[in-house]
Order: structure tokens, then sequence, then C-alpha cells
């Protein structure tokens, strides 16, 4: 089966980025771990076989080069509008086919994790995966030709079933595992990071995403 998945992803310029996290590791510029992050969960996701695009939506030139680099297509944000408005114009942009809004912040991403949830996700109801600790959402989607309706943000999983987005469920322990904090990023190493994060925090890789 050819993948058919456009994935959306968006990211903060690095000196904003994920401030929850400044300081977890000592010794590691913020800018550094905030980026890895962001290449691992872009590597995992191109590495899955259902997915055909990523489209990373960013204004910082050091994370378009970077995730252009490891083959996303980059496009600026949408200025000021935040984080909803960078997925609903990728998502616009990728139209063509079903659509994944996909959190950038998750280092333990395995592409089995993502291809078995996108295999779920098939058919005619947008659906979303919601993060471990079940009130976020790290996983939206919808099918080609429907509105994503993204409702990212503190409470997000309550507000995507109140939208009509299906719950999927499934493990997927490194697809729930985003990091916002330094103790989110403790249990991302319990699971294995990816390569560029793992080398920022000088832990082990796990799975391997080219
Ligand atoms: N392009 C873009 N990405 C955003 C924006 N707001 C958040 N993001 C990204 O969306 C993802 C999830 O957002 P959060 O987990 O809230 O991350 P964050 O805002 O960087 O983290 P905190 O500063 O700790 O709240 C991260 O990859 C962010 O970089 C935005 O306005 N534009
Ligand atoms: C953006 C979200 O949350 P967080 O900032 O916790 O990653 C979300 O879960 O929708």
């Amino acid at each position: 089966m050819e993948p058919t998945w456009g994935v959306v992803l968006p990211v903060k310029r690095l000196g904003a980025a994920k401030s929850r996290l400044r300081g977890a590791l000592a010794g590691v510029p913020h800018e550094r771990l905030a980026l890895a992050l962001a290449q691992d969960t872009v590597a995992a996701a191109l590495a899955s076989a259902e997915v055909a695009e990523v489209l990373a939506v960013t204004d910082d030139p050091e994370v378009g080069r970077a995730l252009a680099a490891l083959g996303a297509r980059v496009v600026p944000d949408v200025p000021g509008d935040g984080l909803n408005a960078a997925f609903a114009y990728g998502a616009g942009l990728l139209a063509h086919g079903p659509v994944a809004a996909l959190a950038a912040d998750l280092p333990a991403l395995c592409p089995d994790d993502l291809s078995e949830a996108l295999r779920k996700a098939a058919g005619p109801d947008r659906h979303f995966v919601a993060d471990a600790p079940g009130t976020g959402t790290v996983l939206l989607t919808a099918p080609a030709g429907v509105w994503l309706d993204p409702r990212f943000g503190p409470g997000s999983a309550v507000a995507h079933e109140r939208s009509g987005a299906v719950p999927l469920d499934g493990d997927w322990p490194t697809l729930r595992r985003d990091v916002d904090t330094a103790a989110d990023l403790d249990a991302a190493v319990r699971l294995g990071l990816g390569p560029h994060s793992a080398e920022v925090a000088q832990a082990p890789s796990r799975c391997s995403s080219p």
C-alpha cells in the first residue's frame, strides 16, 4: 500500500519553545534540546510506512533548515496566531489527502506506534490520540477533504472529543509521551529517545529512525 497521510507539525521559535522544559538538562543550551525534540519527532514520522509527507510550520530558520535536512517540507508560521492557526494552515496545504496533526515534542516516538494509530484512524471520522496523562492531545486526524478543526491547548482531549473527533485506543506509549517538563523528559528517557535527543541528553537511544 502507498503511504497516504500528510503530517503537519508546528514548531515555535526555539528561544520561546518548550519554556517549561528550560533548565531540564544542566549544561545543555535550551535551544539545542528544543530542536532535538522536533528532529526526533520528524524523523520518526518520516519513517512511518503510512506517511507520505511531513510539513513543518515554523518561523525559526534553524528549525527550518534542520527539519528540511531530514526530509520535511517547511513553511513559515501564520504570524502571531498561535498553535491551532499553525495546524490549520498546514492542514490546508495537505488537504489533498488525509491529514494528521502531530505534536512536535515526541522524542521517544517509534514509527510503528504512529503507523498503527494512523491505520486505525482510516475511515470517515476525525480521530485523536490523547497524551499519556489523558488530558492533552498528541495526534488529531481528518480524512481527505474534511476540516481538521484543531483545538490543541490545555484540556484538548475533551475539546477534541466534544468537537466530534473519535478517541483512538491503543497502547502506543512512544506516541503518547509528549515532553513538556523535566519529569516528562525522564519518562521519555525511560522509553528510549530518538538519536538527536539521546545525543543531547546523553541517554540511550531505543528505536532507530533514519
Ligand atoms: N508554529 C507554531 N508552533 C507552535 C506554536 N505554539 C506552540 N507550537 C508548537 O506546538 C507544539 C506543542 O506546544 P506546547 O507543548 O504547548 O509547546 P510550547 O508552547 O513550546 O511549550 P511551553 O512554552 O512549555 O508551553 C510544540 O512543538 C510547539 O513548538 C505557534 O504559535 N506556532
Ligand atoms: C498543546 C497541548 O498541550 P501541551 O502544551 O501540554 O503539550 C495539547 O495537549 O493540546
